[in-house]
């Protein structure tokens, strides 16, 4: 193996403890802390996994972390009911409706019912137009997670040629948003892309975010490429359990890139501290609390 490997895992225990030390003065100033009410319908156990750690690492922030755990038979409008309370509740700074809904609730409405200005994940169309003509707003947290591990690798990314794989509204399209907005050529890959493997090869980044368990191969990458895997796939271990593995053909790629994400431990908890990271900002701005350009 010849790649470094990207401690996402550590990144983001360093990500959390910055914005932990940005909650005091927010504090002071406010009288309050910053608040994150997280919103889950159904009893998926994966969603409620996800949603108990958020709220450990809230806390665990200083931050108010609040709950609402609704049931499978919550009605569309009950949904956006609880959304508009929250809107109108002050001492709530950002608004997380984890996803996916169950099938009888229309997703799409109930993000654009919250407001934009508490939506951390950065899912609300204002938040993706502000996003595409470089106005202030949230960017989703993993992208934004994403380009924070490469600036961290890489520095200055301008003029290097990016390929996205997967054109999702939560990661691709928000990510070449970003890679665009830091100068990269950026190209966006996806199922009916032909000759994918040459496309992949172009890239000096090479960023994959497809859902399809260890689809990216070692001989599609350039020698020295920094690869970053978003895929988070649960697949059969071979003794009976199960396992994540990435989008990317681990083994086969650390041969060759330069330096590349694990799964887990890559961008998977990158995600969870950015939100943290989106709430403080959010905080900050609902209150008018200076920040410094760059403080986080
Ligand atoms: N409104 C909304 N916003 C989200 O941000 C959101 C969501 N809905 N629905 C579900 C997905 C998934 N997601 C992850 C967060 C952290 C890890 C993470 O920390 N993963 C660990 C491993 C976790 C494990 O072992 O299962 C890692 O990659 O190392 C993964 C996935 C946020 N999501």
């Amino acid at each position: 193996m010849t790649a470094a490997i990207i401690d996402g895992k550590g990144f983001a225990a360093t990500l959390r403890e910055r914005v932990a030390a940005l909650v005091p003065a927010f504090e002071a100033t406010a009288g309050r802390k910053p608040g994150l009410t997280v919103v889950i319908v159904g009893e998926d156990p994966a969603s409620q996994v996800y949603v108990r750690s958020k709220g450990k690492a809230t806390e665990a922030a200083g931050m108010v972390s609040t709950t609402h755990r609704l049931p499978d038979t919550t009605t569309q409008d009950d949904l956006l009911a609880l959304v508009r309370q929250l809107n109108a509740d002050p001492a709530v700074d950002g608004i997380l409706v984890q996803l996916p809904l169950p099938k009888h609730l229309d997703e799409s409405e109930v993000i654009a019912t919250i407001d934009p200005d508490k939506d951390v994940d950065g899912f609300h169309v204002v938040n993706a137009g502000r996003l595409a003509v470089g106005q202030e707003g949230f960017v989703p947290c993993t992208p934004l997670g994403c380009i924070m591990l490469l600036e961290d690798r890489l520095g200055d990314l301008s003029g290097l040629n990016a390929v996205v794989v997967g054109r999702s509204n939560i990661v691709g399209k928000p990510m070449a948003q970003l890679l665009l907005a830091k100068s990269c050529t950026v190209t966006v890959a996806h199922s009916r892309t032909k000759d994918l493997p040459e496309v992949c090869r172009r890239a000096d980044i090479l960023v994959a975010a497809v859902g399809r368990p260890e689809m990216i191969k070692g001989n599609w990458i350039k020698p020295g490429a920094t690869v970053i895997d978003v895929g988070i796939n649960r697949v059969d271990n071979g003794e009976g359990g199960t396992k994540l593995v990435g989008d990317v053909d681990f083994a086969s790629a650390a041969e060759v890139a330069g330096a590349i994400t694990p799964v887990p431990g890559g961008v998977g908890p990158m995600t969870i501290a950015v939100l943290l990271r989106n709430t403080l900002v959010s905080a900050y701005r609902r209150e008018n609390v200076a920040l410094g350009k760059g403080a986080i």
